[in-house]
């Protein structure tokens, strides 16, 4: 893989958060849920770029700047950074897209412009060594 044709590269995945996933007062769901989002997209990065899903050896640093809650649609953005030999350091964001609106009525909701950011965080996911040709 070139790294100048691949650094800056990203993926992002929207996904609707069900209420099943509610797990603290006021219909939070847990830290664990973004970097849930975060493994996936981070899965399809690795996929396109290296052919392998990789997989995550760490993160360097999360950062969980507002709650996200049952009912919202969240964006979660991977990007490509750093390229080493096997490694691939990659930056995160997700972001509230679309968010209940609950005093207007139980299904009511609104977009979110702009989006609200929730999560950041940098980590580093390790792709196989490729197979000779
Ligand atoms: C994204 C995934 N599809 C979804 C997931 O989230 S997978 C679930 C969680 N992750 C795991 O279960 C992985 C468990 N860990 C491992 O299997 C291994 O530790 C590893 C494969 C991640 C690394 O092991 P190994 O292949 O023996 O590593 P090395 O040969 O020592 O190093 C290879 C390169 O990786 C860099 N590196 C290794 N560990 C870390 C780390 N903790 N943090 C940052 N970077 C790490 C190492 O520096 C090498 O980099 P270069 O190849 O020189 O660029």
């Amino acid at each position: 893989m070139s790294s100048a044709l691949y650094e800056g590269f990203s993926v992002t995945h929207r996904r609707y958060v069900p209420h099943a996933h509610a797990h603290y007062g006021g219909s939070l769901v847990d830290g664990a849920y973004g970097l849930g989002l975060f493994g996936d997209v981070a899965t399809e990065l690795c996929v396109r770029t290296d052919g392998d899903e990789g997989l995550f050896a760490g993160y360097t640093a999360v950062d969980f700047l507002a709650p996200i809650r049952a009912g919202d649609v969240v964006e979660a953005t991977a990007t490509l950074t750093r390229v080493g030999t096997r490694s691939r350091g990659i930056t995160f964001e997700a972001r509230v897209v679309c968010r209940a609106a609950p005093e207007r009525g139980p299904s009511a909701a609104d977009v979110l412009d702009p989006p609200l950011v929730v999560t950041r965080a940098t980590g580093t996911v390790v792709v196989p060594v490729p197979a000779p040709e």
